[in-house]
């Protein structure tokens, strides 16, 4: 492992538990200066039914008691810190070599324009003090409120990060995230172009949730479900009417405003629940295709690299397909960054900005006044 001219290591561990709540993702990230980040190992850890359920209620109830959150958390903390200890022990890396754990915490309500005229917020449940405890390692976190505080949608993040990995290739570059949201960045090849990115709308939420209501299990396997029934061109254009998706960026969103109540209030209840999810998932690559009409692309056959778990959904694949016919759909893997951990080398490269009092904004992405170093230490 090489030393950076700090004297810092250069090993950061990057963890992030998404909107999904599907479970802890920890990635081992090499960072040194004038390379991009190198991916290095990862271990993920399943989202036990019972804290997903917990969380579920934090997201989605009026009624939370500060118990129920600090139990939440608690639990939320240590499952990272088994994420984290695993990692290390499989890779043969000791805690001290670690610069620093980058936490993104739990996304529990995101309200950028505040709420029913209240201050703006974001709100992630992550308690980095314990989890410096627990894994003996420096932690960065609270990613998001200084970005917020600068006047920022303090989301989405990961453009910086795939600017770090994927700008110094040749030509534009387009990167689509299909977590539990979907989030686009646009890398221009024009030199001086700033870069583009913001949250199309709901990908897996809505899709997970729907299935929720119907099957046992947590997610359409392959979208099979959704392959199985028909679009419902009506409901669609329902949906679609939502006035986030005609707002211009700057803009985020989350589980606040995508539920499946919002779901429930476009239906006539006449449509079978194969069809409602089959036209979920074309309200998903309907609003990408969509946000992708909105760049200034200088090359309409851009390679578009798709990483979330929504890459693992071959029905949400072949859709976004049909829609973008131009577009070539990559797998980052073929860059050395396979889909399912780029969200956590974000945070991972988030850290390693923090310690190196870097910025880990870009203003042209989340609107904030400029620049910020993002995140606090909490020291080993
Ligand atoms: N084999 C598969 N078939 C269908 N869907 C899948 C498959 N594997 C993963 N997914 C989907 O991917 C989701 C998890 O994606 P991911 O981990 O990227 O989301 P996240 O990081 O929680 O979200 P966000 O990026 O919004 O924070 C699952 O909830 C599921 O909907
Ligand atoms: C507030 C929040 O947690 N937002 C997430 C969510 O999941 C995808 C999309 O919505 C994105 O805006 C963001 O996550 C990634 C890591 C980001 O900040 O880029």
């Amino acid at each position: 492992m090489k030393t950076s001219p700090l004297a810092l290591p250069t090993l950061y561990v990057g963890l992030m538990s998404g909107t999904s709540l599907d479970g802890i993702d920890a990635a081992l990230v090499e960072i040194t200066p004038h390379t991009p980040p190198t991916l290095i190992g990862t271990t993920a850890v399943a989202m036990p039914d019972a804290l997903h359920g917990q969380l579920l209620h934090l997201c989605h109830s009026s009624s939370v008691t500060f118990a129920e959150l600090a139990a939440a958390e608690d639990a939320f903390c240590r499952l990272q810190a088994r994420a984290v200890n695993t990692l290390l022990a499989e890779h043969g890396v000791a805690h001290h070599q670690i610069a620093a754990i980058g936490s993104h915490g739990q996304t529990i309500e995101h309200a950028p324009e505040g709420h029913q005229g209240g201050p703006r917020y974001t709100w992630q449940l992550d308690n980095p003090s314990l989890l410096a405890e627990l894994t003996g390692c420096a932690v960065v976190a609270d990613f998001r409120r200084r970005d917020l505080a600068a006047g920022g949608q303090a989301a989405p993040l990961a453009p910086a990060f795939h600017q770090a990995l994927f700008g110094a290739r040749a030509g534009e570059q387009l990167v689509l995230n299909l977590g539990g949201f979907a989030n686009l960045t646009w890398l221009s090849s024009q030199p001086g172009q700033a870069v583009v990115g913001f949250d199309t709308g709901p990908a897996n939420v809505l899709l997970d949730a729907w299935f929720g209501q119907h099957h046992v299990g947590r997610f359409d396997q392959q979208g099979a479900w959704a392959a199985s029934g028909c679009v419902d061109t009506a409901l669609l254009e329902r949906l679609l009417q939502e006035p986030f998706f005609q707002q211009p960026p700057p803009r985020s969103t989350g589980r606040e405003l995508f539920h499946l109540d919002w779901l429930q209030r476009h239906l006539t209840g006449h449509e079978a629940p194969c069809d409602i999810q089959a036209t979920l998932a074309e309200l998903t690559v309907a609003s990408i295709a969509q946000g992708i009409a909105q760049l200034p692309l200088g090359d309409q056959k851009a390679n578009l690299l798709v990483c979330g778990g929504g890459a693992h959904n071959d029905h949400l694949m072949e859709r976004l397909a049909a829609h973008l016919p131009h577009m070539a759909l990559v797998s980052p893997a073929t860059l050395g960054w396979p889909e399912d951990w780029i969200e956590a080398g974000a945070f991972a490269w988030l850290a390693h900005q923090r310690l190196h009092g870097l910025p880990g904004n870009l203003p042209s992405v989340t609107g904030a006044s400029g620049p910020r170093v993002l995140g606090g230490i909490y020291a080993a």
